[in-house]
């Protein structure tokens, strides 16, 4: 069973589009894990146009599950990950005008920064995670980091089953298999959704958590948040 670890981001741009505190992040956070979320996930960007630097403190307390912060390694962050220390961070290479995370690591050209990062975070007692595009010499690169485990970038997958094309996933599996060789967990991101997750989830070996916000939050407006949540936990058995 994979654990899902519902990203909150959209429901702090909600609350700051009006300012005050409508919807209460630490509230949703509290009920999502109610619910059965098995983590949060949140993605504070330099900006702060969703998710807070001080949101990330006052979820500290909230979260009782697995506690996830994902960002871009500026000094600023790394701070902020070292002040809160979750369970896992995971390092995303994410422009500072990025709309969306949109690429993996370059763990090749990147290896030294990475290594002494992740070190930090390790010898900190805090899992670390690099989100990585599905190529396999990108994961043999992971590798040489040190991180604990690999988030696999998934956009191109969930663009391709859309369209009807389940070959896409094949990547993303050799990936898996590769990684569990290699001794490192697998993690999985981006544009899932109720409608990709269980085929996703059947072909990827050994995965051991989901992140899951934009499109959970969009199905939740139809469904109920409790409900989609024990959807995708029915899917991910
Ligand atoms: C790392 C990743 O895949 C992102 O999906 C992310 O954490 C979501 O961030 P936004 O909510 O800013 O799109
Ligand atoms: N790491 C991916 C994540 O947290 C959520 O991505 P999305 O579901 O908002 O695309």
């Amino acid at each position: 069973m994979a654990k899902l670890s519902v990203n909150i981001n959209k429901i702090a741009t909600l609350r700051n589009s009006r300012g005050g505190n409508v919807p209460n992040v630490v509230q949703f956070a509290k009920d999502a894990q109610r619910f059965g979320a098995q983590g949060i996930t949140i993605h504070p960007r330099p900006d702060e146009r969703h998710i807070r630097y001080q949101d990330a403190h006052d979820l500290k307390e909230a979260v009782y599950t697995e506690y996830n912060i994902e960002g871009n390694p500026i000094p600023k962050f790394i701070d902020l990950v070292l002040q809160v220390k979750p369970t896992q961070v995971t390092l995303v290479p994410d422009a500072e005008d990025a709309i969306t995370s949109n690429a993996g690591w370059d763990t090749i050209k990147h290896k030294d920064f990475l290594v002494d990062v992740i070190k930090e975070f390790k010898q900190n007692g805090i899992r670390t995670s690099i989100f990585v595009d599905p190529v396999l010499n990108l994961v043999e690169g992971a590798k040489e980091t040190g991180t604990d485990r690999i988030e696999l970038y998934t956009e191109a997958f969930a663009h391709n089953y859309v369209q009807g094309n389940n070959e896409g996933v094949k990547p993303y599996t050799a990936c898996a298999e590769l990684a569990n060789k290699l001794g490192m967990g697998v993690n999985a991101g981006h544009d899932l959704s109720l409608d990709n997750i269980q085929f996703f989830k059947e072909h990827i070996p050994g995965l051991l958590e989901v992140s899951i916000g934009h499109a959970l939050v969009a199905e939740s407006l139809y469904l109920g948040v409790e409900n989609v949540i024990q959807m995708y936990l029915r899917k991910l058995k």
